[in-house]
């Protein structure tokens, strides 16, 4: 049997010890799978997504290729299978200037990354979705939600060696025009020759969005994971 893209096994998490948010949730992940993530608000999506990211301490295992996070050492690891947040956290300074730290880290991780082309890379990316070219240099604090979303969203797409996107709620301060616009870029990826981007989990709380978007469908609840069929 192939060994598949991306596992989870058995993974559990637990707010305190004995308070377990969710359990022994296992699911597999293949090239071309857009996994939209659903489930009541403080279910544990978000917790999840950063677990599979091997941004929280977890139990069960996690493979990419087969292969467990150590394997590739974690930074690598979390630019192949990289989370996006909601929103960005209150960064200080300009996207420009919070890009160029990324950039600076994801490019020690990989020899021959060339920033102009990643800077020019996430600026084409937000200017497809409206995004003016004097909005990189703005202070975080001076953008609109929507904005800042985009901003970061493009930000992290720039960033070279993705796999697995984990994306979290990536439109909740979009418009709807605008919001269509980000799907359609995004759902085109897996299907690129262009991108590295192989499969997407992606978490949103809309209907419309999820059936709009996605490939598969994961619920979380009761404590679990269960995959509701798609017509
Ligand atoms: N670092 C943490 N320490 C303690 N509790 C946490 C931590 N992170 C999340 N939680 C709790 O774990 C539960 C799951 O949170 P999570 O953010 O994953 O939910 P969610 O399903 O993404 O919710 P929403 O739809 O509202 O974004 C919540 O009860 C939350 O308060």
């Amino acid at each position: 049997m192939d060994t598949p893209l991306f596992e989870a096994k058995n993974l559990s998490w637990s707010k305190l010890p004995g308070h377990v948010v969710f359990s022994n949730v296992s699911f597999s992940i293949k090239s071309g799978d857009i996994l939209v993530l659903t489930g009541k608000s403080g279910a544990g999506k978000s917790t999840l997504l950063k677990c599979l990211a091997h941004m929280n301490v977890y139990e069960g295992e996690i493979f990419l290729h087969g292969q467990p996070p150590k394997a590739y050492g974690i930074p690598s690891f979390r630019t192949r299978v990289l989370y996006i947040p909601q929103r960005p956290a209150l960064l200080p300074g300009s996207p420009r200037a919070f890009h160029n730290i990324v950039h600076n880290f994801a490019s020690r991780k990989q020899s021959g990354a060339d920033p102009e082309e990643h800077m020019s890379s996430a600026a084409y990316i937000a200017s497809l979705w409206g995004i003016e070219d004097e909005l990189w240099d703005r202070d975080w604090g001076n953008l609109s939600g929507g904005e800042a979303q985009r901003l970061a969203l493009a930000i992290g797409l720039g960033i070279q060696g993705t796999e697995i996107l984990l994306l979290d709620e990536p439109t909740s301060a979009l418009d709807i025009g605008s919001a269509g616009a980000v799907e359609k870029y995004i759902t085109a990826l897996p299907k690129s020759v262009n991108s590295s981007i192989q499969a997407i989990v992606w978490i949103t709380h809309s209907a419309e969005q999820a059936a709009a978007v996605g490939t598969r469908r994961l619920c979380m609840q009761d404590g679990g994971a269960v995959e509701v069929l798609v017509a």
